[in-house]
């Protein structure tokens, strides 16, 4: 598919999509739980719809309902298959691997896309010491795996990924651990498993004490299951939402609905990069209202526990006078794309200077960006970052690859669309 965006004047209201983040922790706990869980605002990303298939293929049964709601029901992991595909999500294959090996028939974990190309050696290293049986494809998948994953007291590195230890603390209280405590050097994107450790306290699971994130133990007392009936709405995306909030920066006059401040989400951080650049803003109740855009300053900024929002804050920093300076680069090079050189290339073609250095990006922003031929990279964030920074470029963007959206944002052309932001493409909108 390809997108094109020509310079365009916003207005109006939009609502920011359903969290990725939320709603697959919701389909995990969801199954780990015995009953019937209502599931409200699900996500319909790609990401989403594959941690849906998932669980059934571990057990759960999934009916959608006539309030638009999804209603699973499950009497914890019992898997009808011998094989799972988490599409093309990280979180996905991190939180429900260990969730797989609960079983102990042998199983095949897969994915595709980058999904392909991105490291799982953790599982070849932690596996082993849970009693599970692994083999990796060298670090990579398809994993084959054999528990019953047997909780111990371990301890892990946690600088690569968080969600490894997603997935570990979702095992351990499906497990109903006791006594037993996981611990974790060097955690890396750290409110995640807040998001993980809130999740499973709305799902009433066996919540373990977390100590400065790098503790995390399950007591001694059995797990106390107050009901079988879970009511849970996921929550809107700061991820998502930081494009349409950097639409709101840089193009100004629009009003992004839904985000909760008091969210555990890391990339509402964005915030305090808003702040920073001195976007025009107010914020009332769940509503974010962008007033004409002001001139924007550069900002120093430290992405290492929100890496997700380097993408929109690049396409920020292009419009804001001056060098901007982002930390946490080191952090991207196994996301969907080497992110640090996708933006850095993508960004280029638009005429953006930026540089990398070490573990930061400079990038140096006010001088006006051109529209140009850019590619995803088959990455949904560096697709939404070409797209917002093109509204304010002169001339046209057009995005190659750009249904890669579809990861974590189906409707975002369709939204920005709505916006008044002039979108065109060779295949329908959503
Ligand atoms: O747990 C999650 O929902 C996620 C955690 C982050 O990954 P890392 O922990 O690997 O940084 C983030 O980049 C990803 O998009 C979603
Ligand atoms: C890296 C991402 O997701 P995941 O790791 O879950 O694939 C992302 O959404 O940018």
């Amino acid at each position: 598919m390809q997108v094109t965006i020509q310079p365009s004047q916003l207005s109006g209201t939009i609502t920011a999509p359903a969290s990725k983040s939320s709603m697959q922790r919701a389909c995990a706990a969801a199954l780990v739980r015995k009953g019937e869980s209502i599931i409200r605002n699900p996500g319909i990303s790609n990401d989403d719809k594959a941690a849906l298939k998932v669980i059934q293929a571990l057990g759960a049964t999934v009916a959608q309902q006539e309030d638009g709601s999804i209603k699973i029901t499950s009497n914890g992991v019992n898997a009808i298959s011998t094989e799972v595909s988490n599409g093309e999500s990280g979180l996905g294959i991190r939180m429900f691997a260990p969730l797989v090996a609960i079983n102990a028939k042998e199983m095949t974990i897969n994915g595709e896309g980058s999904l392909l190309t991105r490291p799982m050696d953790f599982f070849d290293e932690i596996f082993p010491q849970l009693g599970i049986t692994i083999t990796s494809n060298g670090g990579k998948l398809p994993l084959k795996v054999k528990g019953p994953l047997q909780p111990k007291n371990i301890t892990i590195d946690g600088s690569l990924s968080s969600q490894f230890l997603t997935g570990l603390l979702l095992a351990y209280a499906a497990l109903d651990a006791k006594d037993v405590t996981i611990t974790v050097d060097n955690l890396k994107s750290k409110p995640y498993v807040d998001l993980t450790l809130s999740v499973m306290e709305q799902f009433q699971l066996k919540v373990p004490r977390n100590t400065d994130h790098k503790a995390f133990y399950f007591d001694a007392e059995p797990a106390n299951y107050q009901s079988t009936f879970i009511d849970y709405t996921v929550e809107s995306d700061w991820s998502g939402g930081a494009f349409l909030l950097v639409a709101g920066a840089i193009c100004g006059n629009i009003t992004v609905k839904g985000l909760d401040i008091a969210s555990t989400q890391a990339d509402k951080a964005v915030m305090q990069a808003l702040i920073d650049c001195g976007a025009a803003m107010t914020i009332k109740d769940n509503e974010i209202v962008f007033a004409e855009a002001a001139r924007l300053k550069p900002f120093h900024f430290d992405a290492t526990d929100c890496p997700d929002l380097f993408p929109p804050l690049a396409a920020l920093a292009a419009y804001c006078d001056g060098t901007t300076t982002i930390k946490g680069v080191l952090r991207l090079a196994h996301k969907e794309s080497d992110r640090g050189l996708t933006i850095q290339q993508e960004m280029g073609k638009m005429g953006l200077p930026a540089e990398l250095d070490g573990d930061e990006m400079q990038i140096h922003g006010g001088k006006g960006l051109h529209g140009a031929g850019v590619h995803s990279r088959h990455d949904h964030r560096i697709a939404m970052m070409c797209a917002i920074a093109g509204l304010k470029a002169d001339g046209e963007t057009v995005i190659d690859e750009a249904q890669a959206v579809s990861k974590s944002y189906p409707n975002f052309y369709g939204h920005i669309q709505s916006l008044g932001a002039k979108v065109s493409s060779n295949q329908v909108i959503n």
